[in-house]
């Protein structure tokens, strides 16, 4: 499906050597004051061209089509287009008939049985651009709530201190291969009692999410993989009069938001398309030898934070909508 949320819904269309992308944002409430210049910021984040990105020149330009005027969310659908401005396509003349390891190709063409071959077309990672679009629409709805969020990258390649970031991409570089990394995403100002209690759990919701972002391998809440290590003393979190005492769940218990910090990590697995080498086979399952030119990403960690940051925001916007939907209380029972 290409559609996400149910309160707060966002549709993405395009393809990443297509004409354009975008999304249509349905169901965010009237009265929102909303500009491309609170969309913006976030798309210049996450567009290629930067120091350790692809060097795709694109300008990621938002023009907001509709559900706007004078400045102020209507109600109705908002579509956000982006063209697409550099797509070099004969990049992929080569590639039409060969699997790339590690890309979306051969599941693509199992599923459909036809692709367009030109930049992995929707498996592409462009596509998070008209994420990113609609998760600042949703970003606008959220700080009238008083609800922040940012992130960052925690690791890169196994390592953790971010002045050793740098050297471990370019030394990937220039062995013509590409590394993964950790991004953290955090939600700060959520207040308590958002969620669901069973299946659509908060914590389900936003794994959901973020594991729909290509690249992304795993994601933890809190303490995530670290609980499964620790004892019950090590990992509850206390309370007294003044709140909790630490925050192992990640701001989540029972599917139901604390009001403490909600605290995401991904896995971001190393860019599939590299130099090097690797062994393959074409579509007639013809034994082949691959080596991946183009413009790629040496590791997509850094990218991916704004989109992550976007998609937590459409999780959370969809949240809220809901709790008002269903009258909840967000406020918590003990005045929090
Ligand atoms: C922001 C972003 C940038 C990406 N850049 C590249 C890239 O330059 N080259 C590449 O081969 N894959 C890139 N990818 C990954 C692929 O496009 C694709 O999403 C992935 O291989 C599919 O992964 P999955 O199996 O986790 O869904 C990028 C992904 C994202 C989210
Ligand atoms: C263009 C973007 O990233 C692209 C993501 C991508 C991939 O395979 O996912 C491959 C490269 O694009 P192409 O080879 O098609 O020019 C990246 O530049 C973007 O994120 O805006």
């Amino acid at each position: 499906m290409n559609t996400f949320g149910r309160f707060f819904r966002v549709t993405t269309f395009g393809e990443s050597h297509g004409p354009a992308i975008g999304a249509v944002v349905d169901g965010c409430p009237s009265g929102v004051p909303l500009s491309v210049a609170d969309i913006q910021p976030l798309l210049d984040r996450r567009k290629p061209g930067g120091p350790l990105s692809s060097p795709r020149a694109e300008a990621d330009e938002v023009e907001i089509l509709s559900g706007v005027f004078e400045g102020l969310t209507t109600g109705t659908p908002i579509a956000l287009l982006i063209r697409n401005r550099d797509v070099r396509s004969g990049d992929y003349d080569a590639l039409r008939d060969i699997f790339r390891p590690g890309h979306a190709d051969y599941s693509y063409l199992m599923k459909y049985g036809r692709r367009d071959h030109r930049g992995g077309g929707r498996s592409s990672g462009r596509e998070t651009a008209a994420r990113v679009a609609a998760g600042a629409v949703a970003m606008a709805v959220l700080g009238g709530a008083g609800i922040s969020i940012a992130g960052s990258v925690r690791e890169v390649h196994g390592v953790s201190d971010p002045e050793r970031f740098e050297d471990e991409v370019r030394a990937a570089q220039a062995r013509g291969d590409s590394v993964g990394g950790i991004a953290e995403v955090r939600a700060a100002g959520v207040p308590a009692g958002l969620g669901s209690p069973v299946f659509d759990k908060l914590d389900a919701a936003i794994a959901g999410a973020m594991m729909g972002i290509g690249a992304v391998k795993g994601v933890e809440i809190g303490e995530g993989f670290g609980a499964a290590r620790l004892s019950g003393s090590e990992n509850n979190d206390e309370m007294d009069a003044a709140g909790f005492l630490s925050n192992h769940a990640g701001g989540i218990l029972g599917g139901i938001s604390t009001g403490q910090e909600i605290v995401v990590r991904l896995a971001v697995k190393p860019t599939p398309s590299i130099a090097l080498p690797q062994r393959t086979v074409d579509v007639r399952g013809e034994e082949r030898e691959i080596s991946i030119g183009g413009r790629h990403d040496p590791c997509i960690a850094f990218r991916l934070v704004p989109v992550a940051e976007a998609m937590l925001a459409l999780v959370l916007v969809d949240a809220l909508l809901e709790g008002r939907a269903y009258g909840r209380s967000v406020a918590g029972q003990m005045g929090r």
